[in-house]
């Protein structure tokens, strides 16, 4: 855990040459044989939905082959925070910088805006610096970073699955006052990827598997992952909104 937070430490602190490499899928598809994205842009985010990300993707049965032809790879430490960074699913990697006098008065400003994940689960690594908070019976709650844990995150797929008997968190991060150092995260968000996203259709599993009561009916219709993340993204990623355009 720590070093895959030391990983992302050393990464960010790259000189703007290496660390400003990867800002197309093609250039950082040809290094590393993963692909890895950024999601600075604000063409489509209101403010507070965009930070230093970077997203890896990792193809679902990679091959050596086309691995080894890619060139010459990354330097040194790109490639040991890359082969930290490895495994299955897409993993961000934030870092938001401590803010002078931040404190609640910036959060709508400065760090990542209130929202749900497109997932069915999500297990974040954050660092020691705080910043995150859920939203609870109508009330923003710290999460405190707890030294060698994980966050596990309900995401909306999870909700609309179970029929709203587990709820999606909406969780925000704040700035963290000056003298903290940059925050770094992990996530690792869980849900369908390849063939499976845009042809396979969930929808709320009928709630009486013991067979005890009447199964409820399902307060969402079917969709695809892949029509999920999109009605997502396009609105902007803010709130539980996405998960509400399925409601019924
Ligand atoms: O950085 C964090 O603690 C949370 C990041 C997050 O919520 C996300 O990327 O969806
Ligand atoms: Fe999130």
């Amino acid at each position: 855990m720590s070093g895959m937070l030391e990983a992302l430490r050393t990464f960010h602190e790259e000189p703007a040459d290496v660390s400003s490499v990867p800002t197309t899928r093609g250039t950082w598809a040809a290094v590393s044989g993963t692909t890895a994205t950024s999601t600075c842009s604000t063409r489509r985010r209101p403010p507070g939905a965009t930070r230093s990300t970077w997203i890896w993707r990792r193809p679902a049965r990679p091959r050596r082959k086309s691995r080894r032809r890619a060139g010459p790879g990354p330097p040194p430490e790109i490639a040991g925070a890359r082969r930290r960074l490895r495994g299955r699913g897409q993993r961000r990697r934030p870092l938001l910088p401590a803010v002078p006098g931040a404190g609640d008065s910036w959060s709508t400003t400065l760090g990542k805006t209130r929202h749900s994940d497109p997932s069915f689960l999500t297990v974040l690594l954050q660092d020691g610096v705080g910043g995150l908070q859920v939203l609870l019976g109508g009330r923003w709650v710290r999460v405190p970073p707890v030294p060698g844990a994980f966050v596990v995150n309900i995401g909306d797929f999870l909700q609309l699955m179970s029929n709203d008997k587990f709820k999606s968190v909406e969780h925000r991060v704040v700035a963290v006052d000056a003298g903290a150092p940059p925050r770094v995260s992990v996530a690792c968000f869980f849900r369908p990827r390849g063939a499976a996203a845009s042809t396979r259709v969930y929808g709320p599993i009928p709630t009486d598997t013991l067979g005890t009561k009447p199964p409820s009916p399902p307060r969402y219709r079917s969709t695809t992952a892949v029509e999920f993340i999109n009605h997502y993204m396009g609105k902007g990623h803010v709130s539980k909104s996405a998960l509400k355009h399925f409601r019924i």
